[in-house]
């Protein structure tokens, strides 16, 4: 793993998986989607991971008319590193995923590396009331879901990464993704350093414990050598724990309420703006100092 000299911070705040009836904090339509976004940024986080929803009834959507209001009010008020979704929900087709990194040409986006089952369905144990139908339905769908990313996919978007001078969050959820990361860069599909996202915590994926995160670390090192910038994302209640053990290791750092809706025990974040600033004060604590966006720039070797 390429030593780290400053911890990057990235910001999911909304997402696809959580629904606006789970917190009445969750970015629904375009301005608070910006000014959760901005509040993020003035936190601390250098790169801003973004999906949108329809303003009507949250629904997650990829209609690049829906990201264009708060792309361009987060662009006037921060110099963010955007990053656009191409997982989008795992509902969706691969061709709708890839709308808005196809209108925007991001600096970054995400790329899933495997396709997976994909488990939201345990989320219907917390929370009962639902103030649209949609939500309780794509939580049943995701019995029977799976979260289609086939090689073919992945190098669908690797082609257009490579023609928008687009780099990626490698997004994996398993000890797959990495042999099938390490497949596209012996292939030279991908270039690096590798900006790997372990994704923590998803049923259907690895899980948050510990030594799911040594095991990750240990293949990463082993597949990629110095070749590749880690970060930690944990879904859900292991979302600090699991960012500032591997904080301490060395790695970058994920939070938002894409990935957890929590701050404490039952206790809902106000904001991804108060996540990064836990995790903040943590990194500070081990004496790490926050990468700002032009610094992630450079340790990513984005296009600006
Ligand atoms: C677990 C996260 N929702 C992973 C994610 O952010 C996927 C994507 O947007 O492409
Ligand atoms: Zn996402």
């Amino acid at each position: 793993m390429a030593l780290r000299s400053k911890a990057i911070i990235t910001c999911a705040v909304t997402g696809a998986i959580h629904t606006p009836s789970m917190s009445p904090h969750l970015p629904v339509t375009a301005d608070e989607i910006a000014t959760a976004a901005i509040d993020a940024a003035k936190a601390g986080a250098a790169i801003l991971h973004l999906h949108a929803r329809d303003p009507s009834d949250g629904r997650p959507s990829q209609d690049p008319e829906l990201f264009r209001p708060f792309l361009s009010a987060i662009k006037a008020a921060t110099n963010a590193v955007i990053n656009i979704t191409t997982g989008g929900s795992p509902h969706m087709s691969v061709e709708e995923r890839m709308r808005p990194a196809t209108t925007f040409k991001p600096e970054l986006a995400s790329l899933n590396m495997g396709s997976m089952n994909f488990g939201l369905f345990p989320m219907l144990n917390r929370f009962k009331e639902f103030k649209h139908p949609w939500e309780r339905e794509n939580l049943e769908k995701s019995r029977d879901l799976v979260f289609k990313n086939t090689f073919q996919d992945i190098e669908n978007i690797l082609k257009l990464g490579k023609a928008n001078g687009t780099r990626f969050e490698f997004e994996c959820y398993d000890i797959s993704h990495l042999n099938n990361l390490k497949h596209f860069l012996d292939r030279g599909l991908v270039q690096a350093p590798l900006f790997v996202q372990s994704v923590f915590g998803i049923l259907g994926g690895i899980g948050s414990d510990p030594e799911d995160l040594m095991h990750m670390h240990r293949t990463a090192t082993r597949l990629f050598g110095d070749r590749f910038c880690w970060s930690i994302l944990g879904a859900g209640r292991g979302q600090i724990p699991l960012a500032t053990m591997g904080a301490a290791m060395g790695a970058n750092v994920r939070v938002g309420l894409e990935d957890s809706l929590w701050i404490g025990p039952g206790r809902l974040a106000a904001s991804s703006a108060e996540q990064v600033a836990r995790i903040r004060v943590i990194l500070e604590a081990l004496n790490i100092d926050v990468a700002t966006p032009d610094e992630a720039r450079e340790i990513l070797q984005l296009k600006g």
